[in-house]
């Protein structure tokens, strides 16, 4: 069941092009990892000396508490967290030529095409330094998925669901006050049918596989680490 994708990768040339050179056994096993079929037991932790790539896929819908959940989970545990709508809006601020037209699909709820947004992560995981990756608010449709996929050469380790219900979300997105275009009513509805057309059938496609963990993201933030907290307790090897 916890199976990596078999195809020659480009997460490993961009792991094995961000490698010290003194590092080559570091180096080899990315190589092992990612470019080859390998069976890789369901236990499988982070904290292994051999420092392999380890994804996590942290989704759920707008205002579902990804963010806040994905500062703590650094805090406790060392991943690089990686926020697809932060990297996003950081390109528009950055005035690169698709900015405009990422500015266009954030305002509209929309979701901006996959190569754009995956080449983005890949830089980030690039130049991170780690191994340990929280990827939030990524992949939100299947096309995202697949284009992660195909690119990366990688499947996540497991996923995290925020399940919180949407009169829940509106309220929080409401009241986010960080000033971001797509935080108003109107966009939040188109967020909302967005999520539910194209990021659930990722959820549950990973789900089928057994790679999603379900929180309930209702409660204090403390009370929703608890949970966090006991799933990435279990992978910690
Ligand atoms: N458990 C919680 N209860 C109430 N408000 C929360 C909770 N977790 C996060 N928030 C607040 O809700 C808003 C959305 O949270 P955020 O982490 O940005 O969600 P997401 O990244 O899923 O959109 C923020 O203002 C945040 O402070
Ligand atoms: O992989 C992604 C992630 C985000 N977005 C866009 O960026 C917006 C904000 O995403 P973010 O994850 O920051 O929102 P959150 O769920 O945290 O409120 C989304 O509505 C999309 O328009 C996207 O197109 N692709
Ligand atoms: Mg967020």
């Amino acid at each position: 069941m916890w199976r990596r994708v078999a195809s020659h990768s480009s997460l490993f040339s961009a792991f094995k092009s961000s490698v010290p050179k003194n590092q080559a056994a570091y180096r080899f096993k990315f190589l092992e990892v990612f470019s080859t079929e390998i069976e890789t037991p369901a236990k499988e932790g982070f904290s292994s000396r051999e420092r392999v790539p380890f994804i996590t896929f942290v989704l759920g819908g707008p205002g579902s508490g990804k963010g806040t959940q994905c500062a703590k989970i650094v805090e406790s545990f060392g991943f690089t967290h990686l926020s697809a709508g932060d990297l996003l809006r950081k390109e528009i601020s950055s005035n690169s030529d698709k900015g405009a037209m990422i500015l266009d699909t954030i305002k509209e709820g929309k979701i901006v095409p996959s190569e754009v947004t995956v080449n983005l992560i890949q830089r980030a995981i690039e130049s991170s330094g780690n191994y340990k990756f929280l990827i939030d608010g990524f992949p939100r449709s299947e096309e995202n998925r697949i284009a992660f996929e195909r690119i990366m050469g990688a499947e996540p380790n497991f996923v995290l669901f925020f399940d919180c219900p949407e009169d829940e979300m509106v309220k929080r997105v409401l009241s986010r006050n960080q000033g971001r275009v797509d935080d108003n009513i109107d966009t939040i509805k188109k967020r909302l049918k967005v999520f539910v057309a194209l990021n659930l059938p990722v959820i549950n496609y990973y789900s089928e596989k057994g790679k999603v963990h379900k929180i309930n993201a209702v409660g204090t933030e403390d009370e929703i680490f608890e949970q966090v907290l006991r799933i990435f307790s279990a992978y910690e090897s």
